[in-house]
């Protein structure tokens, strides 16, 4: 739309130059009066004259002594304005001619010619141009002239030779060289209508020189103005010499002679007489000779004005004539300019429509873009977020990838691996299937003998099923037969055992003189006690004691469960067994019962004592007895009796803590089928032989809490370790309830020796009278007396089930610390078991429910 708006205006300002450039060409026509200067500066040296005016685009001449007065191009003397061109008759023109005129106060006069052809511009034309052979107007491209008009009337006017009279002022209209130099009438070459369609364009005036002929009096200075579709004018002197023919004619013919002649100074009147008459004559005449010739050259000098005035009003009617055209043509161009500016401001307010549009549809798809591109922002962060989300994924696709490649690989190199494989399975798969052929047969003659077996085997199930029975009758009779021994062993027995010496102890003190002679059962051993008599002689005595086993230093844990495992078969198979270690401080008590203070995963099973031993081999025989139908229940308690004060050592620890909840207060007694039990004690179920390390871990640990609180805790009460056994047999519907008591008890050193005071004491004393109530009981037992004081203590009432009530079986350790120190408490230890061990306690009964 720019570019058909700017041709626009383009064109509009085109037609606009074209319109105000015409009259500039046209105010410096070719012709003699509007020359270049140089040319017009000879000319005024030949005709002599006056001053040149020089006008912007033209250069004026005025004739000596006469002013310009033209604003533009030439002042016409008031008596030649006679030259009019109406508009309305442009297609006509009226020419006047231009005439020398007469003498006027400045110096020319001037009359009014005769209009020779008034109507016609062509004939004004021809009135100017067409003298002689002289320079002609050619009318070059204009219409083509009337019939009738002077067709090659330029022909019958031009008349040869120079100086030749011609008629005045004659100017021809030809048309050019089209009408092949025939001259034609301006009348009738005028157009009928003249347009600015049809007007010849500014651009198309040609201005060249025609060179004068050679003769003389010829103007050389003439020129032939051609102007495309316009008359040419041509002008020269000679045509001027010739208008003035028809006023002066025959003065010119005497005169011309005398023209070229310098009439020189005035003749000089002389003072003469005032009767020299003949002088006097003689200066007037020679004055009067002056004044002729100078009226000659005077009247030449007008002749040659006159023509100057004639091309001028000719010129200035061709101006006019141009003029009009230009102004129709101003007229039509700024017509159409306005149609122009119509079409530019209809164009300019489509454009503002269509920009106020395009604006509009600009802001919606600037305000779309924003919305857009705000998208397209959030589209990006998204893409950007999935683009990294995609290659954390893309990463750890590739690691996925490279790892699955190379198992491809490994995979390719067993695939090939295997296929060659297959093909050796294939050639042995052919091998096996004629083996598998042949099998078939065997397995056919197998299987017939197979059918043979599965009779027999039937038969023998049978028989094991018998045999099973058997052996459960067998089991039970191993029972009565195993309590028979262990009651002919007896129902209380009585172990020594001997600690080695400590490493701390070797260098200290001498080692008790212990002797354990070579016997076959190993249970003899003997003390030997050297004493120093009133004499002060030393005398040494040998006390000899027997048991049911006798340990020396060097006898591992393992020996000693050994004896121990036949009463733990006796608990198992439901009889009370109780086994506690008796002995002073020191002598090896806890290490016979417990093995370590502490026993952990990784405490080495060689040093496990009796409690881990039993509780081993209680799992070991009761997944045994399972085969035979038996299932057991094992529940475990863990108390100690300190100051004849039960503790409770597996309950929680906080129940043992200063501040914290306090125990509940533990009371032994029977329940309804006569099992002795302790109220509110903490029974944990046994399901494992790791259990019972727990177990002991814990009650150690709450022994150590109490330790704190009362210096060497555990030498100073005993702790009692109970395990109740419920066996049920789903085959033969048997059940036994078995007790197992193993009891560490607390240093049985007398009072005297000990040297205990206070707190000690009242320890000391506590412990002597349950170990004494223990010695009471067993008495009691072994006597066979009907009271048995088992409640004068509360180890003797806890103990009452185990210890001596017809069906049980005890056995005591009598632990001996090997030092010398230890000689005295050593001997009365080896002297209460002797006692123990002389007791024979009823016969076991077994608790069995059938
Ligand atoms: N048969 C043995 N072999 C090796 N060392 C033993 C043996 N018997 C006991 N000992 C060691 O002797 C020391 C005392 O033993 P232990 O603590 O068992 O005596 P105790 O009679 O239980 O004393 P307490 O009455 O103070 O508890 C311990 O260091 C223990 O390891």
């Amino acid at each position: 739309m720019n570019a058909i708006l700017a041709s626009l205006k383009a064109s509009a300002l085109s037609a606009k130059a074209e319109v105000y450039r015409t009259p500039i060409i046209a105010k410096s026509p070719p012709g003699s009066m509007l020359r270049p200067p140089s040319k017009i500066a000879d000319l005024r040296t030949q005709t002599g004259l006056g001053a040149t005016t020089k006008r912007k685009g033209a250069d004026i001449i005025a004739p000596k002594g006469m002013q310009p007065q033209l604003e533009t191009g030439l002042q016409i003397p008031t008596a030649n304005r006679q030259i009019k061109m109406p508009v309305s008759k442009i297609e006509k023109p009226h020419v006047g001619t231009v005439h020398a005129g007469r003498r006027s106060s400045s110096g020319f006069k001037v009359t009014p010619k005769q209009d020779r052809n008034a109507n016609s511009i062509s004939a004004a034309f021809a009135d100017i141009a067409n003298i002689g052979d002289g320079p002609k107007f050619t009318t070059g491209a204009l219409p083509r002239p009337a019939q009738g008009g002077a067709r090659g009337g330029s022909r019958q006017a031009a008349r040869p030779g120079v100086g030749r009279r011609v008629p005045a002022t004659r100017t021809s209209v030809t048309q050019g060289r089209a009408n092949g130099g025939k001259v034609a009438n301006a009348a009738a070459a005028a157009p009928s209508k003249l347009t600015s369609s049809n007007l010849p364009l500014p651009g198309s005036i040609k201005r060249r020189r025609i060179d004068a002929p050679e003769t003389p009096g010829t103007n050389p200075f003439s020129f032939t103005t051609e102007i495309a579709g316009k008359p040419s004018i041509k002008t020269s002197e000679n045509a001027n010499e010739a208008e003035d023919d028809n006023d002066n004619e025959d003065e010119d013919d005497d005169e011309d002679d005398d023209d070229e002649k310098d009439i020189g100074p005035p003749p000089v009147l002389r003072t003469r007489a005032h009767n020299d008459y003949d002088g006097r004559l003689k200066d007037l005449e020679a004055f009067s000779r002056y004044m002729i010739k100078k009226n000659k050259t005077t009247r030449k000098k007008k002749k040659l004005l006159s023509v100057e005035l004639e091309q001028n009003s000719v010129q200035v009617t061709q101006l006019e004539y141009d003029n009009k055209i230009l102004t129709a043509k101003l007229e039509d161009a700024e017509k159409q300019a306005r149609l122009l500016q119509t079409t530019i401001e209809g164009h300019e307010r489509r454009l503002q429509a269509e920009k106020r549009r395009h604006e509009d549809e600009i802001d919606d798809l600037q305000r779309k873009h924003k919305r857009q591109s705000e998208q397209l922002e959030d589209e990006q962060r998204t893409l950007k977020k999935a683009i990294a989300d995609l290659q954390e994924t893309l990463d750890t696709t590739k690691s996925t990838l490279q790892s699955k490649r190379e198992e491809c690989i490994r995979l390719e190199a067993t695939i090939s691996k295997q296929a060659s494989d297959q093909v050796e399975m294939e050639s042995g798969n052919r091998n096996l299937k004629a083996k598998v052929e042949h099998l078939e047969d065997v397995v056919n003659e197998r299987e017939i003998r197979i059918a043979e077996l599965e009779d027999d085997v039937a038969s023998r199930s049978q028989t094991v099923n018998e045999l099973e029975e058997k052996l459960r009758k067998e089991e039970t009779m191993r029972r009565r037969l195993h309590n028979t021994i262990q009651e002919l062993k007896g129902n209380i027995r009585v172990f020594c055992r001997v600690r080695p010496l400590l490493s701390e102890e070797k260098n200290a003190s001498a080692s008790l003189p212990i002797n354990f002679p070579e016997c076959d059962d190993n249970n003899e051993i003997e003390l030997a006690q050297s004493s120093e008599n009133a004499l002060g002689k030393t005398t040494s005595k040998v006390f000899p004691f027997k048991f049911d086993r006798v340990f020396a230093p060097q006898s591992s844990q393992d020996v000693v469960f050994e004896e121990v495992s036949q009463l733990i078969q006796s608990a198992l198979d439901g009889y009370p067994v109780c086994i506690f270690a008796y002995g002073q401080t020191g002598s090896g008590k806890t290490h016979t019962m417990q093995g370590p203070d502490t026993i952990t995963s990784a405490t080495n099973e060689a040093d496990l004592g009796i409690i881990p031993r039993a509780v081993k081999q209680i799992y070991e025989n009761t997944s045994n007895l399972s085969e035979r139908g038996w299932e057991y229940t094992l529940e475990g308690q863990f108390l100690e009796i300190y100051n004849e004060t039960l503790q409770d050592l597996l309950a929680p620890s906080s129940r043992n803590t200063q501040g914290s909840e306090k125990q509940a207060k533990l009371d032994i007694y029977q329940d309804n089928e006569g099992h002795t039990r302790v109220k509110n004690i903490t029974a944990i179920k046994v399901d494992s032989a790791e259990r019972v390390n727990w177990l002991l871990a814990r009650a150690a640990e709450n022994r150590t809490v109490a330790a704190t609180n009362c210096n060497e805790r555990s030498s100073r009460s005993h702790s009692v370790f109970t395990l109740y056994l419920c066996g049920k047999n789903s085959l033969t519907g048997e059940s036994s309830t078995g007790v197992l008591n193993l009891i560490d008890l607390a240093g049985s050193e007398r009072l005297s020796s000990s040297g205990s005071s206070g707190d000690r004491l009242k320890e000391t004393q506590a412990i002597n009278k349950s170990l004494a109530c223990l010695g009471d009981v067993i008495a009691a037992l072994a006597k066979g007396n009907r009271h048995v004081p088992y409640r004068n203590s509360k180890l003797t009432h806890l103990l009452q089930e185990s210890l001596g009530a017809g069906n049980s079986k005890t056995l005591m350790f009598v632990c001996v610390n090997p030092n010398s120190t230890s000689a005295q408490e050593s001997l009365c230890s080896l002297q209460f078991a002797t006692k123990v061990n002389s007791c024979q306690i009823g016969t076991a009964r077994r608790q069995a429910a059938s």
